[in-house]
């Protein structure tokens, strides 16, 4: 557990065990605020997996948090899968307490496997939460805050007109979706996969897109490669496979590792970092929060593409990994 701490840099970790309620919260910094991040409920293969993905995503949100200009820090939950049959009302109101009992130091939102229904009834337990079916799903702000990156990668770093371009999407969830939406509306063409046959089936029926089988989808040829299923698909032995100009999606944490980086930016390949164009759904969420304007609100979304450029224009300068370049620069907005 400590080392798990050491290697994140977390300030906390919290671990509550009950009839009802297994879960986890690392809260990874609160220099800047709170700690706001998603409470996440999918199947782990084993507690200490869900405890390191909670420590890897609320490092992230402490990036994406300095990088987007909230003044919130880095924080995750993650609930355990209970075994067999189990009261989804009672899981979240009992999870409501365990963030009661943090007294505000974690905010919690919605994120995979959780909905509003859920935030519901966990704010029944907690003011400190930041979605609720009031508020909505922050994810459409994730999906357009993504899609302002990607024109932006398209139209100024590769020279391709957004209705000559291919995006392929792996992942056609809350944020996939209207991602693939906004994309089809400007005349890309879009290449889609998702783990669901169901959804597949759905776009196919709707859009008559271009459907590739999971395991081809991450090297199709296309211009930009945008991962919105789970994190850690960029793997070492990917990258030489990959046949896209650029990476630009959602998803947490898509790079295997730091090295992978390394090897996307040796091979050329443009790697938007997550945690600085996937903060459209915290910029909404937090500023809904701080009872911000829905005009505010839109103008912190509109800078999102500008903090881009400026990773990539210090990347270039620098000749070093786009991940590196933000890492340093989420640091720097900390300290300072
Ligand atoms: N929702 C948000 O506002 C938001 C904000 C920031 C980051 N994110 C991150 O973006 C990602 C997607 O979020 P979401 O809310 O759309 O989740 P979601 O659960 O609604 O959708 C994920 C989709 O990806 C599919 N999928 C997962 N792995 C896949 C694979 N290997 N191949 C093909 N399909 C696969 C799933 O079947 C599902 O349909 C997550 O990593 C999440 O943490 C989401």
């Amino acid at each position: 557990m400590f080392d798990l701490m050491k290697e994140h840099q977390l300030q906390e970790l919290h671990y509550v065990q009950s009839d009802d309620l297994n879960a986890i919260v690392a809260i990874h910094s609160t220099q800047l605020g709170p700690a706001l991040g998603g409470c996440r409920f999918v199947p782990y293969s084993d507690p200490d997996s869900a405890a390191l993905d909670a420590a890897r995503l609320a490092q992230g949100m402490t990036y994406k948090a300095a990088l987007a200009g909230v003044p919130f820090g880095g924080g995750k939950a993650v609930i355990l899968y209970p075994e067999g049959e189990f009261d989804r009302e009672a899981l979240f109101k009992r999870f409501g307490q365990f963030v009661q009992d943090l007294v505000g130091r974690y905010i919690t939102a919605v994120d995979s496997g959780t909905d509003v229904q859920d935030m519901d009834i966990i704010r029944g337990q907690t003011e400190f939460v930041a979605s609720s079916s009031v508020i909505g799903n922050p994810s459409p702000h994730t999906a357009e805050g993504v899609f302002q990156n990607i024109r932006m990668i398209l139209e100024d770093e590769l020279n391709i007109a957004l209705d000559r371009s291919t995006v392929a999407i792996q992942g056609l969830g809350n944020v996939g979706y209207t991602l693939m939406e906004k994309l089809i509306e400007k005349g890309v063409t879009v290449i889609v996969s998702d783990k669901d046959s169901e959804k597949t089936r759905r776009v196919i029926n709707e859009h008559g897109v271009f459907v590739a089988p999971v395991s081809e989808l991450l090297v199709e040829p296309c211009d930009i490669l945008a991962p919105c299923g789970l994190g850690g698909i960029i793997t070492p032995d990917l990258v030489p496979r990959l046949n896209c100009k650029a990476i630009a999606g959602c998803a947490n944490n898509q790079l295997w590792n730091e090295e992978t980086g390394d090897l996307l930016h040796k091979r050329e390949i443009l790697y938007a970092p997550d945690f600085v164009i996937n903060s459209g759904g915290l910029i909404y969420a937090s500023g809904r929060y701080q009872g911000f304007s829905a005009e505010q609100i839109a103008l912190n979304l509109e800078r999102l593409p500008k903090t881009l450029a400026q990773v990539f224009s210090e990347s270039h300068k620098q000749d070093i990994p786009t991940n590196q370049v933000a890492v340093t620069m989420a640091k720097e907005i900390i300290e300072a």
